[in-house]
């Protein structure tokens, strides 16, 4: 092919069903086209629907590793669409962290009941065995309408711990995610109206994406209005923990995913994260924000090969971890703008004033997905740091060794200078500092 060739987009410009199809993008973005489905169709599957109705009361009673440990090794073949693989993995994800999680101390093996199904059914999605953001939120919401941005109408399907706060949690995702959705098609036109040079129609859409940006950080921002940071730290995010560099909390090696018939492995994953959100990687993606591996902050030391972004591409469904892949293809604004500054600058060119108009909108959107980042690190700071610094007072399951009460012991050991860890174990304040600072970069390098 010649090096001047353009490349033909194979994304249309719309999300049509040709995306839905292919990559399980739909008018509502990285959401479903409507709300999950609330049951397995199958009543073969009951012993998993019971459990999951109960599973708030199992955990706080302390009851569920003797029920799943009672459950039949059931079957994938009764799974009759992909809505209920998606509730099947919603369900033995949950019961996963539930068993995991849910006592005194981490339980290190994992039972064939919950692993034969699940390996099978996290293949199918493309996804690890493990609680993902696709089953936390994406998969996990109903609501009354088909529209998903009011985030007061609607609720989480399963939780562990049967608070309004858990559910809240999700749901200003699922919410967000909503919203998000128009700037994956406006977007998708911009990329096609930069590929025919109608530089206008893409200034258009990056000046429309700070307001945007705002409305969606307006929703993060609405975290605190029903979700407590302290249940948020000490009885909802524990049970979101993954099992990598999880010694402090009881899994020095990981859980070991016990198949029966002496067959089995150990797993090191990382947990649940709202950081697994395709929509936010989407939003750098277009824009052309690069993350490179934070070396300093690996928190055994070691040096890090891969970006948190990429590696938790691989906690994406598989469709939206192609969508993905597939967008440097249809060409990058970033460049595009690198080359109009290079031309001003370095060769004294004068620009157009579609160019230079431009050049301002992209910084201007770059600007602003900053502040969204901004806007995150607040979040992270009242929902995390805070209660980890303050402790627990009240009710709860006290002494259960888990992430909440590792993370809080390092605090107080270590006072400001601590480095608490995110749910994959990532140190949280220097690794989202400088994902906000590349944030930065990508619009303040270009002159
Ligand atoms: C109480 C609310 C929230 C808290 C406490 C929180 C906390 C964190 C933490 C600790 C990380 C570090 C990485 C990790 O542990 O996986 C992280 C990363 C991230 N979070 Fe959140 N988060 C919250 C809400 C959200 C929401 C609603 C979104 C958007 C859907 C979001 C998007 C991200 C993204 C994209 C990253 C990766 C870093 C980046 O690209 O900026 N977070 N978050």
């Amino acid at each position: 092919m010649s090096p001047h060739a353009v490349i033909t987009p194979t994304i249309s410009p719309v999300i049509d069903e040709a995306i839905t199809k292919e990559f399980a993008v739909t008018e509502n973005g990285f959401l479903p086209k409507s709300a999950p489905s609330k049951r397995l169709s199958d009543s073969y599957y009951a012993p998993w629907e019971r459990l999951a109705y109960r599973l708030p009361l199992l955990i706080q009673e302390e009851r569920i590793r003797c029920e799943v440990d009672l459950l039949p090794v059931l079957s994938v073949d009764n799974l009759r669409s992909e809505e209920d693989w998606r509730r099947a993995y919603v369900i033995l994800t949950f019961l996963t962290h539930g068993y995991i999680w849910g006592g005194q101390k981490a339980a290190e093996i994992l039972p064939p009941a919950i692993t034969v199904p699940l390996l099978k059914i996290s293949s199918h999605l493309e996804l690890p065995p493990v609680a993902t953001y696709a089953g936390l939120a994406l998969w996990n919401f109903a609501s009354p309408s088909s529209s998903f941005e009011d985030v007061e109408s609607l609720k989480a399907l399963l939780t562990f711990t049967g608070t309004e706060d858990e559910s809240w949690f999700y749901m200003v995702s699922v919410a967000m995610e909503c919203q998000g959705a128009q700037v994956i098609s406006k977007m998708l036109r911009a990329l096609e109206a930069l590929r025919v040079r109608d530089l206008d129609s893409v200034s258009a859409a990056l000046e429309w994406l700070p307001e945007r940006f705002r409305t969606i950080g307006d929703m993060l921002d609405r975290m605190h209005e029903r979700c407590d940071p302290m249940v948020f730290y000490h009885d909802i995010r524990p049970f979101l923990a993954g099992t990598k560099n999880m010694s402090a909390a009881g899994l020095p090696r990981g859980v070991f995913f016990d198949e029966g018939d002496g067959k089995g492995k150990w797993t090191e994953l990382r947990g649940g994260s709202n950081g697994q959100s395709s929509l936010i990687q989407f939003f750098d993606e277009v824009l052309g924000v690069e993350h490179k591996p934070a070396t300093r902050q690996s928190p055994t030391g070691k040096k890090e090969e891969v970006s948190y972004h990429e590696e938790v591409r691989g906690y994406m469904p598989g469709p939206h971890r192609r969508f993905l892949e597939h967008l440097p293809r249809l060409g990058s604004i970033r460049n595009y703008v690198a080359q109009i500054a290079d031309r001003e600058g370095n060769d004294g060119e004068a620009i157009s004033p579609e160019e230079a108009r431009l050049r301002v909108a992209y910084k201007g959107a770059t600007a602003a997905l900053t502040e969204f980042r901004n806007r995150h690190l607040n979040l992270v700071a009242r929902f995390i740091i805070l209660p980890a610094r303050q402790g627990r007072n009240g009710p709860g399951r006290p002494g259960a060794e888990n992430l909440a009460s590792a993370s809080s012991a390092l605090a107080r050991q270590k006072g400001a200078q601590a480095e608490l860890t995110g749910t994959g174990g990532t140190a949280l304040l220097p690794f989202l500092k400088h994902v906000r600072d590349e944030t930065w970069r990508a619009g303040s390098e270009i002159k």
